[in-house]
């Protein structure tokens, strides 16, 4: 049994859990800047700038240059690969500059999906070849912890339970390669917003998911301890016509959670999903506001909603970069008054925070 042939040490499991409680402590969540080339080009092309190395790095060099009050509001930033091995303007490498922040650096680790065939276009991850290699060379390089996204989607026969399980187990393997290497896996199970299903059933297909998740990370010995969640808020699909208050959102999405996931994961921390900015933040807020039990943190690993208005600030101009500070720190002290349920909405918010950001078919 486990106890004969432990999967970590008291050791590695101190250390795991204690990064994972820094991340998320204090009202603090993720700034997810991990988008991999082809996804940052699909931003910068809306802003009209061209998806150059040179332009990707000093769209986050804005970012991880902001004020160290930032480190109030952002625990963790996920990087791509090409990003942990950036500068600068200075010739300071960027996973440096954030760890002088007290930020705790993290990196991509899956490298994207491939198709399960006799599905209805369902997909698994890849990246499970070299991986722990790939961890052992990112812990050394100044990573301590890692994400991995599996898609799974709301359709006809779908998510079937091969997905479920293809995905679950996946997630679970990365999950345990990483913790053996030091880094606190972030679990990932998004489902995608495409569709016109009702809240009910996105809570249905969530609950499944989760479930699933959770039965086969115990069946790999992973430490829950030492491990966060990043998981789609339960909502309506995008072309559902009913519409839900963001106490609804979060009655269901606390519902599914509480269900699911055991106390003994640290935090939650939510991945945006193609919502407004605006939203992401009022939904997030009545969350923590929730009267159900919550015995984990409950925070944000957004990518899109921290990053849309600063991203139509720069507009590619290095003299926007105030604006584009600001409007970045703006959302990241929403954001983390959102995780303590003490986001009070101004009104007038830019136009760009409350535009959709729903890409269709979000499965890169
Ligand atoms: O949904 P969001 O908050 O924009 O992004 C969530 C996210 O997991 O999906 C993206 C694609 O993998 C990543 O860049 C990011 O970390």
């Amino acid at each position: 049994m486990a106890h004969q042939f432990p999967a970590l040490t008291s050791e590695q499991k101190k250390a795991l859990s204690e990064t994972a409680r820094r991340i998320v402590a204090n009202g603090k969540g993720i700034l997810a800047a991990d988008e991999s080339v082809g996804t940052m080009g699909n931003r910068l092309q809306r802003i009209k700038v061209e998806n150059t190395e040179e332009n990707r790095r000093q769209f986050r060099e804005l970012l991880f240059t902001v004020d160290s009050t930032v480190s109030q509001s952002i625990g963790g930033v996920i990087l791509f690969h090409e990003t942990l091995y950036q500068k600068d303007s200075q010739g300071k490498l960027f996973r440096d500059i954030l760890k002088e922040k007290g930020i705790v650096v993290g990196i991509k680790l899956d490298q994207g999906v491939a198709p399960l065939a006799g599905t209805n276009k369902e997909t698994t991850v890849q990246g499970l070849d070299g991986l722990s290699e790939r961890c052992a060379q990112y812990k050394k390089d100044g990573a301590d912890f890692g994400k991995w996204r599996a898609v799974l989607k709301i359709d006809n026969q779908c998510p079937s339970h091969l997905a479920i399980q293809e995905n679950a187990n996946t997630l679970a393997r990365y999950a345990s390669i990483c913790q053996q290497n030091g880094l606190v896996p972030i679990v990932e199970p998004e489902v995608i917003p495409d569709g016109s299903h009702d809240m009910e059933h996105c809570q249905y297909v969530t609950e499944k998911v989760l479930a699933a998740v959770y039965k086969a990370l115990n069946d790999h010995h992973v430490y829950l301890e030492g491990t966060l969640l990043k998981p789609n808020m339960v909502t309506a699909g995008h072309a559902c016509t009913k519409k839900y208050t963001p106490e609804q959102v979060a009655m269901a999405t606390v519902t599914a959670l509480h269900r699911t996931v055991p106390a003994a994961v640290p935090g939650i921390c939510f991945l945006s999903g193609g919502m407004s900015e605006e939203d992401a933040t009022l939904n997030l807020n009545a969350i923590n506001l929730c009267p159900l039990p919550k015995p984990w943190k409950l925070s944000f690993s957004y990518g899109r909603a921290l990053q849309a208005s600063a991203l139509a600030a720069w507009g590619g101009k290095a003299e926007n970069k105030k604006a584009t500070q600001e409007a970045f720190m703006k959302r990241a002290l929403a954001n983390s008054q959102a995780a303590k349920g003490q986001y009070v909405h101004m009104g007038s918010s830019g136009s760009a925070s409350t535009q959709s950001l729903f890409t269709a078919s979000y499965t890169y």
